[in-house]
């Protein structure tokens, strides 16, 4: 591709002087270790590394042509922008020409949820005969091909050649997650949103915005940039959870159209009289003075509260509304969110990827509605993430479980007991059980439960791995507690 096709979307301040017209570009990157002879090297300035300070060695490895937005002595041309996250984004999305244009791309953005929603709706459009794609925390997926993913929403080059793989491939619908990191980082800046959902916010990654104010405006951007895409005249929309203040505050951020969901308070797609059982949820869905029942194996009103998110979303795609909900109804639910493990026992072990304290709180509830015994908890908090939330979550289980043991999660580059020690800095003493092993904790948990009760196992979900210093090993709390009852039920 000519060098000048691909510059020119990005309003450069300044070229050198050495630039020519009739240079080809055979890959964009932002990495040294991915240049090839032919590159085009973005230098981004990062939270470990500043890429300007290796544009040198990308030269050395072949680059032609670079971006910058500090100045740089090297012997082949540079374009200077202001901000060179941006210009990656856009110079992807020109590279893969535009691909986002030619899909519906549905962007789910807040703390907790968007997993959940995302799948939701690409179950939704599958069974309206749609190829669908999915982006998020657990994988990319084209169709039926599933792709290992590093973040929740990829750079901004891994997102577009994803996208123009769906498109190739005939997806007609991309759900994906956008992650307030991945917005402040401009990864998803290029990317041409139909319609983009807000869950809710509560607390989560401070080490990363700082305050519950910052980190709502990274959220924000995905509403206020809704339009500004490339292809300004598809129809725009904005779902928002009127639920949650900071999503009734988004109404104003955005020029789309919005439809606001909710439960609590008024809305567009308001659900009332909710019945909530240990095999799933139902509730009626109020939307222009018609009634709808809506059927969900999914337990707990936050997902009621997805749910409507969902339907609102397909809606606003153009589905219709009973087609929506009988989709809905036949959903059994989303890989290690509220998973029940399987096996012959009278008692529940439920996994869930419940990480933040509005998470843990909405799934104990959950637990606490279907309970006919005891509630077991085994929960801990992750390494290098924001370190204040973990005594609010350790409150939350000791104050809504019978018995909590706090165990290790990812620790990440941190030591475990310093993890566990401020876990547990607000609670009394013989309040709690401490086992840093997490398969000890899980197999104490469930030697521990009579028929009846309920164990249940949070903070990690559908990840197979447990991340111990930089190494990542497998691990699997649903291969964990199908190992811990198969022992249990030997030594009966
Ligand atoms: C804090 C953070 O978000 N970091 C992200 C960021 O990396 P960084 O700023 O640390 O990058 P860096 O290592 O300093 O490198 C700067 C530049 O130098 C380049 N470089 C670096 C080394 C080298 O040898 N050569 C080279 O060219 C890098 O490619 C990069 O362009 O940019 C990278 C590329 O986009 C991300 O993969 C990386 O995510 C790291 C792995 C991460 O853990 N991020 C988490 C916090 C995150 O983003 N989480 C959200 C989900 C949260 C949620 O939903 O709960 C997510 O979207 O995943
Ligand atoms: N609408 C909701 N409100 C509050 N808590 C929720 C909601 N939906 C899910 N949860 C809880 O949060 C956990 C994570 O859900 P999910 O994976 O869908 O969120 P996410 O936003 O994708 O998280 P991540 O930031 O890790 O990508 C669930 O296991 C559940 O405990
Ligand atoms: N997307 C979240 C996932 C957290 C999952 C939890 N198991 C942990 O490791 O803290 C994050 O990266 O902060
Ligand atoms: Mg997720």
């Amino acid at each position: 591709m000519k060098a000048i096709e691909l510059i020119n979307p990005l309003k450069s301040k300044e070229f050198s002087t050495n630039f020519s017209d009739s240079l080809e570009i055979t890959k964009v990157t932002q990495d040294t270790r991915e240049v090839e002879p032919g590159s085009l090297f973005v230098c981004i300035i990062g939270s470990l590394h500043n890429g300007h300070e290796l544009a040198k060695e990308a030269v050395q490895k072949g680059a032609v042509l670079i971006v910058a937005s500090e100045p740089l002595d090297v012997d082949v041309p540079v374009v200077y922008v202001n901000n060179t996250m941006k210009a990656m984004a856009i110079l992807a999305a020109a590279f893969f020409d535009y691909p986002s244009q030619d899909l519906r791309v549905i962007g789910v953005t807040g703390t907790n949820g968007k997993t959940t929603v995302t799948h939701l709706l690409d179950y939704i459009f599958h069974d309206h005969k749609e190829k669908t794609g999915v982006i998020g925390t657990m994988y990319r997926r084209i169709g039926s091909e599933v792709y290992e993913t590093k973040n929740t929403t990829p750079d901004s080059l891994t997102l577009q050649k994803t996208l123009r793989e769906m498109k190739e491939n005939g997806v007609q619908t991309c759900s994906m997650e956008v992650s307030s990191h991945s917005l402040v980082q401009g990864r998803v800046w290029g990317t041409d949103f139909d319609i983009a959902i807000f869950t809710n916010l509560s607390q989560d990654h401070l080490e990363y915005h700082h305050t519950m104010q910052k980190y709502a405006e990274a959220k924000s951007l995905l509403f206020s940039q809704l339009g500004n895409g490339y292809q300004q005249d598809k129809p725009k929309f904005a779902i928002l959870n009127f639920d949650d203040p900071v999503g009734r505050s988004f109404e104003e951020k955005t020029a789309a159209s919005v439809f606001s969901y909710g439960i609590d308070q008024p809305a567009d797609f308001k659900a009332t009289d909710l019945r909530i059982t240990n095999k799933g949820t139902r509730f009626n869905l109020n939307f222009e003075n018609q009634v709808y029942e809506v059927q969900l194996q999914l337990v707990g009103k936050f997902n009621v509260s997805n749910a409507l998110a969902a339907i609102a979303g397909a809606y606003a795609a153009g589905l219709e509304l009973p087609s929506v909900i009988q989709s809905l109804s036949q959903i059994s639910g989303v890989r290690g969110r509220f998973e029940i493990v399987k096996g012959e026992y009278d008692f529940a072990v439920i996994v869930d990827y419940a990480h933040t304290p509005d998470g843990l709180l909405n799934v104990l509830n959950a637990v606490n509605e279907i309970k006919t015994g005891n509630v077991f908890c085994v929960v801990g908090c992750g390494g290098d993430r924001d370190r204040t939330k973990r005594p609010i979550m350790a409150e939350i289980a000791q104050k809504n479980s019978d018995t909590v043991i706090f165990t290790s999660d990812n620790p990440r580059t941190e030591d475990p007991d310093a993890i566990l020690n401020e876990v547990v800095a607000g609670l009394e003493e013989d309040s709690y059980q401490l086992i840093p092993d997490r398969r000890e904790a899980i197999q104490s948990a469930i030697q521990q439960a009579a028929p009846n009760d309920i164990v249940l196992i949070a903070g990690k979900g559908h990840e197979n791995y447990q991340i111990i210093g930089t190494e990542k090993i497998h691990f699997d709390d649903v291969e964990e507690a199908e190992k811990a009852i198969l022992i249990k039920n030997i030594d009966k």
